[in-house]
């Protein structure tokens, strides 16, 4: 079986040995409920070190009160069934007093990338991820960290926090995990019905149509008008964003996107009580 470790001092030691002995490693966050998605990350990592650490930690930090953090699903030994397939050297589960112990004070908070899109939807959001990925990188002390750009301004705002904070690991992105119909694998998935599970499709379509219609000369204003409307026919209730973005600090485009350097569509949108993101590059 995968090995668990719950503290920093145990998760410590096996690192530093594996490196002792001259390995290089990898370190995949996440907050469990593992999927395929997960595991391309791990795939990913062992092409390109020997030994992979993945974590799981629900973050309370990163979840505002009103939102999901007591229903996010949660399953420690089935996670650590698949990661052992997987074939994942180690498995960090801390406790919430091993990452936050009595006292804790500190938050990591920037600006600028920080701010539209999932940050303006979840003020609390990316502070509570700087803050905690942060820390797994300082405990952990990996040569590599991989996220999925599934969650793109996540990846931006990690890589933004490693640099600014001098911190030395390499960041890597790895490529969106969907199911056959297009629709990104994720956690929150589970939450839909299976009426809901149908019609989250519209989501990847209504993005890919944009994105066609971008490139065939539409405006992007034009666009993005289009494709909420594709959603709310789908029966999205609320489209939080649908965004032709700049790639690398997410800044709003001028009108025609082809003129841009590196155009991404970001989107965010409700299906009933499930709020499910994805983006696109060209
Ligand atoms: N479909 C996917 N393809 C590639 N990477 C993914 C995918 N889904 C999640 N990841 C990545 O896995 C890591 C852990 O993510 P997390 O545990 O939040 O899973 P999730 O499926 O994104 O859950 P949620 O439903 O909370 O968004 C992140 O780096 C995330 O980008
Ligand atoms: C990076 C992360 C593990 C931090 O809690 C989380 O935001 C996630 O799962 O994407
Ligand atoms: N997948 C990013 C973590 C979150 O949405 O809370």
């Amino acid at each position: 079986m995968t090995r668990i470790v719950r503290t920093v001092a145990e998760l410590r030691q096996h690192v530093r040995a594996w490196k002792a002995a001259g390995e290089h490693v990898a370190l995949i966050p996440t907050m469990g409920a593992l999927h395929d998605g997960h595991l391309s990350l791990i795939r990913l990592a062992q092409t390109k070190v020997q030994r992979t650490v993945a974590s799981v930690f629900v973050n309370p930090k990163q979840f505002a009160p009103h939102e999901d953090f007591d229903a996010y699903p949660r399953g420690e030994a089935r996670d650590a069934q698949l990661l052992e397939t997987a074939g994942c050297d180690l498995l960090f589960a801390p406790s919430g007093a091993e990452m936050y112990p009595q006292g804790f004070a500190t938050t990591i908070n920037l600006t600028g990338v920080s701010e539209p899109l999932e940050g303006a939807a979840r003020p609390q959001f990316f502070g509570g991820v700087a803050t905690v990925v942060t820390k797994l990188l300082i405990q952990a002390e990996p040569d590599i960290a991989v996220f999925g750009e599934k969650d793109y301004q996540q990846l931006q705002v990690i890589r933004r926090v490693t640099r600014d904070l001098d911190l030395p690991v390499e960041i890597v992105g790895a490529p969106t995990a969907r199911a056959e119909d297009g629709l990104a694998l994720s956690s929150r998935n589970a939450y839909l019905s299976a009426g809901e599970r149908a019609a989250a499709v519209a989501l990847p379509n209504a993005m890919k149509a944009a994105i066609a219609a971008v490139r065939a000369g539409g405006r992007i204003d034009e666009a993005e008008a289009a494709g909420k409307a594709a959603l709310a026919a789908a029966g999205f209730r609320q489209v939080d964003y649908f965004d032709f973005r700049d790639a690398d600090d997410l800044s709003r485009l001028g009108p025609d996107a082809l003129n841009e350097a590196k155009p991404r569509l970001l989107a965010a949108a409700w299906l009933g009580k499930t709020r499910l993101i994805d983006n696109m590059g060209f």
